[in-house]
């Protein structure tokens, strides 16, 4: 609510334009000031001022109400929450839809397990017209570990959508609806965020994509956390949760993993059949998420990518909506694909890969808390 838009909430058009024009855009925003900084920022008299705030704070702070209510006012507006649709039919069914607007889902797993393919079909589902299940929309692509190709992204257009790629000058104006960002460093990507928070209303962008986090993630916290205070990444957690709900789109985020008590992000390349002797010789649960528990309570849904006897998985590990399942996908010239659109319930422990800190792990509902 703090995030609630001033210009959605019905104020005098001049009194709106006033608080616009200061950057005073949320409902944050205003009420952080006191009255007569308002007055002094806005140049207007206190009556103006304490009408302006009486509003804004009756709207950011909604009337208490039933569930009864928030049911039938939910499917009144289903269509307007949104989803985007991931093309795969067993897990937008898992999802009621898809990727979610407005909240913050990760993929996490090893190197090379389709993280990234996945990221790029997203893009391009965003990018498509609605008539061919789009979002006709503008995309944000951070990529901050110089992964980026515009081949695959083609590539991966032409052989899903050839209905839309295949028309002449269709694939170039969908690839230039994918704007991509590739920050040097932390600080650059601090600013990168600061900066397209406005960029992401102004220009129709449906999708922000953060390819991956986990690159930004100071290995020196790892092996130092007790010494070294704050999470580093704790600004960024706090602000794409905020981000998503200002801006009601989906924000999707790439993580890694890393062996437990080990610092390094592993690295596991699913066609060799020699692996790095650190890695385990089993994707048992010597994996974690390499950024710790306090990034897996910020993500919403948490999509789990991994191999087990040969086979990738893509797994609901966290969802809010839908139970733990598990569906066995493969990487296509078109993308990820699952084999199976029926979920399989991963109770038991014959599919268990990464550890899901922070709740209830895949494996038996034991909890890692
Ligand atoms: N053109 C293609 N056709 C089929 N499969 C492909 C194609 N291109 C890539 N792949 C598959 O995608 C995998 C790489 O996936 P991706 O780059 O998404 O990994 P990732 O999980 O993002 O890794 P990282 O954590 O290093 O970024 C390769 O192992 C390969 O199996």
């Amino acid at each position: 609510m703090a995030n609630k838009l001033i210009a959605q909430m019905g104020l005098h058009h001049s009194m709106a334009n006033v608080l616009a024009a200061r950057n005073v855009l949320t409902a944050k925003d205003a009420l952080s000031l006191t009255e007569f900084e308002l007055m002094e920022l806005l140049d207007v008299g206190l009556q103006e001022v304490e009408s302006a705030v009486s509003q804004i704070s009756e709207i950011a702070c909604p009337p208490c109400q039933t569930a009864l209510f928030l049911l039938e006012g939910r499917l009144q507006n289903k269509a307007q929450l949104g989803h985007l649709p991931t093309s795969l039919k067993g897990l937008d069914n898992a999802l009621f839809g898809g990727i979610p607007f407005g909240a913050v889902t990760e993929l996490v797993g090893p190197a090379g397990m389709g993280k990234t393919q996945f990221c790029l079909k997203l893009s391009i589902l965003a990018a498509l017209p609605i008539s061919h299940g789009g979002l006709n929309g503008r995309v944000v692509y951070i990529d901050t570990e110089g992964k980026f190709s515009s081949k695959r992204v083609m590539e991966i257009g032409a052989n899903s959508f050839p209905e839309v790629f295949c028309v002449a000058g269709k694939a170039q104006e969908m690839a230039g609806r994918i704007v991509v960002l590739q920050p040097a460093s932390l600080v650059e990507f601090t600013e990168s965020l600061q900066q397209i928070k406005l960029s992401l209303l102004q220009h129709q962008v449906k999708l922000l994509i953060i390819d991956s986090m986990a690159a930004l993630h100071p290995v020196e916290y790892e092996k130092d956390k007790r010494t070294m205070g704050q999470h580093p990444l704790g600004w960024h957690v706090s602000f794409l949760k905020s981000l998503a709900e200002f801006s009601q789109i989906p924000i999707v985020v790439t993580n890694q993993v890393r062996g437990l008590g080990n610092d390094e992000v592993v690295r596991y390349l699913f066609e060799a059949k020699t692996r790095d002797k650190k890695t385990p010789e089993r994707l048992g649960s010597n994996l974690t998420a390499a950024l710790g528990i306090h990034w897996a309570h910020a993500v919403t849904i948490r999509l789990v990518l991994e191999a087990y006897a040969g086979q990738r998985f893509l797994k609901v590990a966290k969802s809010p909506i839908s139970p733990p399942l598990a569906f066995p996908f493969e990487v296509t010239s078109a993308g990820l694909a699952l084999l199976k659109d029926d979920g399989i319930e991963v109770m038991g422990p014959e599919i268990h890969a990464i550890r899901c800190e922070g709740y209830t792990d895949l494996v038996g509902g034991q909890s890692f808390t």
